[in-house]
């Protein structure tokens, strides 16, 4: 049994990462996913300069949810784009993400033309869904706002490159999203980001749980993997063969992958439940998955990828 996957012609032995902004920050947490089992790793997304991010507590876990308003704390680009040109170097035959998630469409292009002209030949993955940053709308919820980006971005911008999506909740919203994306040359696509501004409230105190905001925050973990499925499966179904997906959302097990991937995800995500377990997440999750592929006669991800079935 394999859990080996191909984006971009690349080939990852292990078809699971971290989701951008958990345990990334620092060269600390990014060593510990290299030295972990897994299939590679994104970096914090980056912005021009280092940012300190919203005041805190900026970030609550709960039983099956997170709730975080960041607002993109990150160590400058220069600190991330150092980290990976180092490890490609070290490791010339692994493949990781470098996340940029500039706050305007100035710094997402003077990002991207610093990372053309680097000798970084890994992935980036364009965030267009943080939803943290006071006064900042979600790129990815703005449908010219969008085709604008990939327009420009396009114009000269030839690695591997994809882009990070925040939930949609409307069939006619997965047609147009797909509709544009579908007119580019991408990598893949990664969805969902966290479920944009949402309030948990603490009824003892009879108070928010974050600071920024007012409370309002993006929500991850068990709770939003209806959502997350329904987004890489909206998708799969219409984005063109060459674009693959990233499923990332409410994985804590082996069958959560599992059900990603039957959605059409050719490499998943995990963000809440890898901040809670550390890098022995990767092992836990291989070992589940490969038990259930084994149960089911599937000997590599191809074998389901995508073929989940519908009542007609
Ligand atoms: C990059 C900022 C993001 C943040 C953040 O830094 O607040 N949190 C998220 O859940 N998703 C993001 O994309």
């Amino acid at each position: 049994t394999t859990l080996a996957t191909t984006i971009g012609g690349k080939t990852f032995d292990n078809c699971m990462m971290n989701a951008a902004g958990v345990r990334c920050q620092n060269k600390k947490d990014l060593d510990a996913l290299v030295q972990s089992n897994a299939g590679a790793y994104v970096t914090k997304s980056a912005t021009p300069q280092e940012r300190a991010g919203n005041p805190s507590p900026r970030m609550h876990t709960l039983l099956k949810a997170s709730i975080n308003s960041m607002g993109l704390p990150n160590n400058g680009l220069d600190y991330y784009l150092d980290y990976v040109i180092r490890d490609q170097q070290k490791r010339p035959d692994s493949t990781n993400f470098l996340s940029v998630a500039g706050t305007s469409l100035e710094d997402n292009l003077a990002m991207l033309h610093q990372i053309q002209d680097s000798e970084y030949t890994g992935f980036v993955e364009l965030n267009l869904s943080c939803p943290n940053v006071p006064g900042k709308p979600q790129v990815g919820y703005d449908f010219d706002r969008v085709h604008a980006v990939l327009e420009h971005v396009f114009d000269f911008y030839t690695k591997p490159l994809g882009v990070k999506l925040p939930p949609y909740f409307d069939l006619v919203h997965f047609d147009q999203i797909a509709a544009i994306l579908n007119q580019y040359p991408l990598t893949f696509v990664n969805s969902i980001n966290s479920i944009g501004n949402a309030l948990v409230v603490d009824p003892r105190s009879e108070q928010v749980v974050i600071r920024p905001k007012g409370g309002f925050g993006g929500i991850g973990g068990a709770i939003v993997k209806p959502t997350a499925l329904a987004n890489v499966r909206g998708l799969a179904l219409r984005l063109k063969p060459e674009i693959k997906i990233i499923g990332t959302g409410g994985i804590i097990n082996g069958v959560d992958v599992f059900e990603h991937i039957l959605c059409g995800a050719s490499m998943v995500q995990i963000g809440t439940q890898f901040g809670y377990e550390g890098p022995a997440l990767f092992d836990r999750l291989a070992k589940e998955l490969t038990e259930i592929m084994a149960e089911k006669g599937y000997s590599s991800i191809e074998d389901f990828r995508g073929k989940l079935k519908t009542f007609d």
